[in-house]
């Protein structure tokens, strides 16, 4: 079986793109190729990872000028074209679009051309691209009920996660705690900006406390001068870093999260049964990111602060308060644990299979 797996730009597409890609190759001996562009992260990890990525040029429509957007629009046929030579020599049984930059004309291609889709998406409400071909599609993985509405054959298959998520097993009960602090896969500059105004204070209050801090690419030199201003350069208890690799190991040594509540993210905390402080980023689309926090708010397996009521006081004393009761984290890890979907790659891999057919 031949799967192109077509989509990307951030982490949360990339990311569940190549578990779904690992499973179709491991379990079910498929060859899977990429289609992404130039600028999404899909340039790094999709090559890293051993599969083969082709590359289209698409613009921006989000958050761009007009021209810009028009522009887009008018290059739309020659990204749907590149992506039916891309289909005719590939000949895949089935396109995958995870939903980002490439996804929409990957997916238009292969439906022009009656080739099977399936469609990834695990927000609450999807994106303009899963939104434009949603209906159009064979099948679809969701992660909400209320999602499926969009489309067309879907099921709640929840979001693929590496299977090493799910070893992660609960910390014994020690005196060291360890907060990793992340905004998702770009990094979040409220946490940027936020945290060096508190860490001196909050290392101070919990003396076994270690801090990591994930700064996302773009703002690792401003995040580093915050933390120099507030003298807290030499901090040996603190460590900053622009991207984390291996988030597995972060995940395992960690305590408590401070994080976005981007989609696989969340999957992430639920597979590892790790406790919580989200910030949902307010200008994700239709404000999913809250809609995904409320589902583990609800459910007592993480506390939230909105981002506009994110205030220095408001933080320090919701970490302070958190990171000193150790029951109340284990209590939310396990919460968060139950909400876990264990099985949605297996499900996503047998799903491309049986309209592989
Ligand atoms: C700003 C924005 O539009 N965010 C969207 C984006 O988030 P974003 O790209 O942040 O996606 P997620 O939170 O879903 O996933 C981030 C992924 O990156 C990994 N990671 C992150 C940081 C790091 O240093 N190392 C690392 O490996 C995480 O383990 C996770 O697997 O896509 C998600 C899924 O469509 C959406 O729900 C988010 O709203």
């Amino acid at each position: 079986m031949r799967v192109l797996i077509a989509g990307g730009g951030t982490g949360g597409h990339v990311i569940p793109a190549l578990a779904i890609a690992r499973e179709l190759r491991d379990a079910h001996g498929a060859e899977v190729r990429f289609v992404g562009t130039a600028r999404g992260l899909e340039t790094r990890l999709v090559p890293e990872a051993g599969f083969l990525l082709e590359l289209i040029r698409v613009g921006q429509l989000k958050n761009v000028s007009v021209v810009t957007k028009l522009r887009t629009v008018a290059d739309l046929p020659l990204g749907v074209m590149r992506c039916v030579e891309l289909v005719r020599s590939f000949r895949p049984h089935v396109v995958v679009g995870v939903g980002g930059y490439a996804s929409g004309p990957a997916m238009m291609a292969a439906i022009l051309l009656r080739v099977p889709t399936l469609a990834f998406e695990p927000n609450a409400v999807p994106g303009l691209a899963n939104r434009l071909v949603g209906k159009w599609v064979t099948a679809a993985a969701v992660n909400f009920d209320g999602t499926r509405s969009f489309f067309r054959g879907a099921k709640v298959t929840g979001i693929p996660v590496r299977r090493e998520f799910f070893e992660i097993v609960p910390k014994s009960a020690e005196k060291e705690r360890r907060l990793l602090v992340f905004g998702g896969s770009q990094g979040a500059r409220v946490l940027n900006e936020a945290m060096p105004k508190i860490v001196g204070r909050l290392l101070e209050a919990i003396p076994e406390l270690e801090i990591v801090h994930q700064t996302g690419g773009r703002h690792e030199a401003s995040t580093r001068e915050l933390y120099e201003r507030a003298g807290l350069a030499a901090e040996a208890r603190l460590r900053v870093q622009p991207y984390l690799n291996e988030m597995v190991g972060e995940f395992a040594q960690a305590d408590l999260m401070l994080c976005r509540s981007g989609a696989s993210t969340m999957a992430e905390l639920a597979a590892a049964g790790k406790a919580s402080l989200l910030v949902p980023f307010p200008q994700a689309a239709d404000d999913h990111q809250r809609k995904n926090a409320d589902v583990f708010v609800a459910a007592e397996a993480a506390e939230l602060i909105v981002e506009s009521e994110l205030t220095e006081d408001r933080l320090l004393s919701a970490l302070r308060g958190m990171l000193l009761d150790g029951d109340w984290l284990a209590t939310m890890g396990e919460r968060a644990r139950g909400l876990a979907h264990p099985n949605a790659v297996e499900e996503i891999g047998e799903m491309v299979v049986r309209i592989s057919r």
